[in-house]
């Protein structure tokens, strides 16, 4: 990241630009306070579930002159994509929590009674997610000065499988615009013909809708129109299909290997930034 704001702590990354464009990356940190790493129960299962080099791959969007916010601290400390009420993204169904107490997979995260209680809870909130939605707030607001509309795109990677939280493979492709509260429909469209276009498989607002950032920071009345792609991690990395270890998990980043989807990623932002313009 470039251009960070010197007056925010280290690890929240502001690269500010002009472009009606918001990118968010929450979940590639792996920064964890001592403190809490002592209580957990494997520094690789606090960090299996990080978007694994969203950051490298999304990082042409400097180019395009968009606004950039970045979380260096893990999902683990706390997941900036959850409801802070600690309402859960999709009641009823397998998912990780506002302070996740486990994997992905349901491996728990914390050694025997080292889990964040309510008011460790309250503290991680007011130290780590408050600032990283008033940083969006705040370069939504400053953009919204020079533009009448902007697109807020949250990025995002899974494993390809993972049997806890959906049957099967995942598509490479999962847009989610909060089952089409999130963003106008033509956005969406264009967005998702570009993904089907690359030629891989593309869901929306399938098993991922969009989460928290996603579903409060839309508001096409407004002019602010979110989504989120969820890529499948193997659509970039030499992902291994099946159970992960220590020895195989994360696989290196790969810039040739992941060069075809980042094209098709090239795509979608300069068709969010069309849209805004057009939109004017
Ligand atoms: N890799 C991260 N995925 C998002 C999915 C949000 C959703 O369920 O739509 C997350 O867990 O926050």
């Amino acid at each position: 990241m470039t251009d960070r704001d010197g007056a925010t702590p280290d690890w929240l990354q502001v690269r500010r630009g002009q472009a009606p464009l918001v990118v968010s990356i929450p979940h590639t940190g792996t920064e964890i306070p001592d403190g809490i790493e002592a209580k957990l129960a494997s520094p690789w299962l606090a960090r299996k579930d990080a978007d694994w080099w969203i950051d490298i791959l999304y990082g042409f969007a400097a180019d395009l002159d968009a606004t950039i916010v970045r979380t260096a601290i893990s999902r683990t400390v706390i997941d900036v994509n959850r409801d802070p009420s600690g309402v859960s993204l999709y009641p009823g169904q397998a998912t990780t929590e506002l302070c996740p107490s486990t994997t992905f997979d349901g491996e728990p995260l914390y050694r025997e009674g080292q889990a964040p209680d309510a008011e460790e809870i309250a503290l991680r909130r007011t130290r780590y997610f408050d600032p990283y939605h008033q940083a969006l707030h705040a370069e939504i607001a400053r953009l919204k000065q020079r533009h009448r509309t902007l697109v807020v795109y949250d990025c995002h990677s899974i494993r390809s499988i993972i049997p806890r939280l959906f049957e099967g493979t995942l598509p490479v492709f999962n847009l989610g615009t909060n089952s089409g509260r999130s963003c106008h429909p033509a956005l969406a469209g264009t967005v998702e013909a570009l993904c089907r276009s690359s030629g891989r498989e593309t869901a929306v607002n399938g098993r991922f809708k969009g989460g928290y950032i996603t579903r409060s920071l839309g508001e096409p009345d407004k002019g602010v129109h979110a989504l989120q792609i969820e890529l499948a991690c193997r659509g970039y990395v030499d992902e291994p299909l099946g159970p992960v270890s220590e020895m195989t998990w994360p696989t290196p980043f790969d810039a040739a290997y992941a060069a075809p989807l980042r094209e098709t990623l090239g795509s979608i932002l300069h068709a969010c930034l069309v849209f805004a313009r057009a939109a004017r």
